[in-house]
């Protein structure tokens, strides 16, 4: 089968954006392709994992590309495309070059086209989320393995503010936790929780694609097999009372679910949120205060933020 690639070259900060953009444009794919991330593997002391010479990549920013099937007639779809990318600028998105390019795919199969640029990533001394398909030997008895495929969901470890999630869960995990999981993607963090020691985990997404992709990353670790996967617009709905939720989405998203997680959260517990720009820390931080939350922890990695939120004490 042909497929035709419409390729982007935008800011980090936008790929998220763009890739839900060429989705709902009838993608059925994107790879993502960032040059921060690819400059932090060169550097990173167990570089030899990846085999950066198979790849040629860019120097700066980023690059979506977006799969679509040879019956879209992409002509036709690019100039909404084009103009919803150029929206986003307007929501404070650096949408950097923002130069989109069309070409047939030779490639038979693009649904494996980005795993050439998938491998290992250690996250702490802890975690190491390592793909499905290739091998690796833990560095030590601590260090937890999971096992992803994230197929076409979000959350394979390499963006910052899935790291920077993974780093909260640890710090505040102790074991025997309820934990929510709102926006959960692959499942990446329902997976770490586990490892971490929760008891309890609720894992919940919008996109159907994102549930399915996160019930098989659960089967592919077992210690996560009991984690509750299911489609939920945020935390609508949800009577449950957990330790710890954690939500890695963007902070417009965020906003909208700050009183039902004060409402979900226990007294003693923390509210992770994460997926936080720059430019938004100060609007996110209005709202969670004004809901009775304190920052108890900041976390930063690039231009983004996550915060470790505490209910107020009463006085
Ligand atoms: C940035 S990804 C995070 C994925 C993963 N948790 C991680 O940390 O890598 C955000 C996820 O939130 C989901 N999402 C967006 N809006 C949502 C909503 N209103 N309710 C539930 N999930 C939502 C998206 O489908 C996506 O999978």
């Amino acid at each position: 089968m042909k497929w035709n690639q419409a390729s982007v070259l935008t800011a980090s900060e936008s790929v998220d954006a763009i890739s839900n953009i060429m989705m709902e444009s009838g993608a059925n794919g994107v790879a993502i392709e960032d040059a921060l991330d690819i400059v932090n593997f060169e550097s990173d002391p167990f570089g030899e994992l990846m085999d950066i010479s198979t790849i040629n990549h860019i120097q700066e920013g980023a690059k979506v590309v977006a799969y679509f099937p040879e019956t879209i007639f992409l002509p036709e779809v690019l100039p909404s495309i084009q103009s919803r990318i150029t929206e986003l600028a307007s929501f404070g998105l650096d949408i950097g070059v923002n130069d989109v390019s069309i070409e047939e795919v030779v490639e038979s199969d693009w649904a494996t086209a980005w795993k050439k640029y998938y491998h290992p990533v250690l996250i702490s001394r802890y975690l190491t989320i390592v793909p499905d398909w290739q091998d690796y030997t833990p560095h030590s008895a601590d260090e937890h393995i999971i096992t992803l495929d994230p197929g076409m969901a979000f959350g394979t470890g390499t963006h910052p503010t899935t790291r920077l999630t993974l780093q909260a869960l640890e710090v505040v995990l102790r074991g025997g936790e309820t934990v929510i999981d709102v926006g959960t993607g692959s499942g990446v963090l329902s997976i770490a929780s586990k490892y971490l020691g929760a008891n309890e985990v609720y894992a919940y997404d919008l996109d159907e694609v994102a549930v399915r992709a996160a019930k098989e990353n659960m089967a592919l670790n077992p210690i996560a097999a009991d984690v509750h996967v299911s489609a939920n617009n945020l935390l609508e709905g949800i009577d449950i009372k957990a330790n710890v939720i954690v939500a890695n989405i963007l902070a417009d998203i965020i906003i909208l679910m700050v009183p039902d997680a004060y409402r979900q959260l226990a007294d003693d517990g923390y509210f992770i949120i994460s997926g936080i720009i720059e430019d938004k820390v100060a609007s996110v931080l209005d709202v969670v205060t004004a809901n009775g939350f304190d920052v108890d922890q900041t976390f930063k990695q690039r231009d983004w933020y996550a915060f470790i939120l505490t209910k107020k004490i009463e006085e």
